[in-house]
């Protein structure tokens, strides 16, 4: 799923910043949580190539999804597990929307809790994205993920229109509903632009049976975006 699409110059945007951020925040003997998604696997390569020239050889990866697990151990990067390092040094991730303030809509690719997860257990949360992801205010370009149980999930998709979302069921590439790591389901929520986030986060916070949501509030530590213009690094 990709907002922007990855045209040839995003994608080059998306590398440009994964490797700036590798080469400014992973420092050797560092556990480094992998995100999921396009970005992060440029993430993932840059460590790979940095090995590969015998540097970083002690960096271990806790990687957030199946997916970003199977690309670090085909590429050689060391994995390991949020329990065997409860705490991380840093986190190297994607995301959907970037607001100024650097909250962030994530999820697109389904690895939503995981994400957050790892982002909670990191000292320092550093998001790289093209610029192309930048936005106002959240819910302009993309709509929130909620990830929720299948027992009872039409009951949640009534309350996620109750609060004003246009809920739509995330199928996978064969038609068939995507289901997350942990087998659960996601509903794309397009609110609009979100006045509230903190209030809407709270909000699908309370509701059990919703299991997690992309609504990233006060986690990111530092932004790395690419574009035209070269590679840019904000810190909050
Ligand atoms: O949140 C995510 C996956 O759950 C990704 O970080 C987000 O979807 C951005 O993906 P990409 O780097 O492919 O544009």
């Amino acid at each position: 799923m990709s907002q922007q699409g990855d045209g040839a110059a995003t994608a080059r945007y998306k590398q440009a910043a994964a490797e700036w951020a590798v080469d400014g925040f992973v420092q050797p003997g560092m556990v480094v949580g992998l995100g999921t998604g396009s970005t992060a696997a440029f993430v993932v390569q840059r460590l790979a190539a940095l090995r590969e020239r015998g540097r970083l050889l002690d960096v271990v990866g806790v990687p957030t999804s199946r997916a970003t697990e199977a690309l670090a151990r085909s590429l050689g990067v060391p994995v390991s597990t949020l329990d065997a390092h409860p705490v991380l040094d840093v986190t190297l991730d994607g995301a959907d929307e970037v607001a100024p303030d650097l909250s962030l809509i994530k999820g697109g690719g389904g690895a939503l809790l995981r994400e957050k997860i790892v982002a909670q257990a990191s000292r320092r949360v550093v998001i790289v994205v093209d610029a192309g992801k930048l936005s106002p205010v959240l819910g302009t370009h993309w709509p929130v993920p909620v990830e929720v149980m299948s027992f009872g999930w039409r009951s949640q998709a009534r309350f996620l229109e109750s609060l004003g979302a246009r809920v739509t069921v995330r199928h996978g590439a064969g038609g068939e509903p995507f289901l997350t790591d942990q087998g659960n389901l996601v509903l794309d929520c397009a609110f609009g632009p979100i006045d509230a986030p903190e209030a809407l986060a709270a909000s699908l916070g309370a509701r059990a049976g919703i299991v997690g949501h992309g609504l990233f509030l006060n986690l990111t530590t530092d932004l790395v975006v690419a574009g035209p213009k070269g590679v840019e690094h904000r810190a909050r």
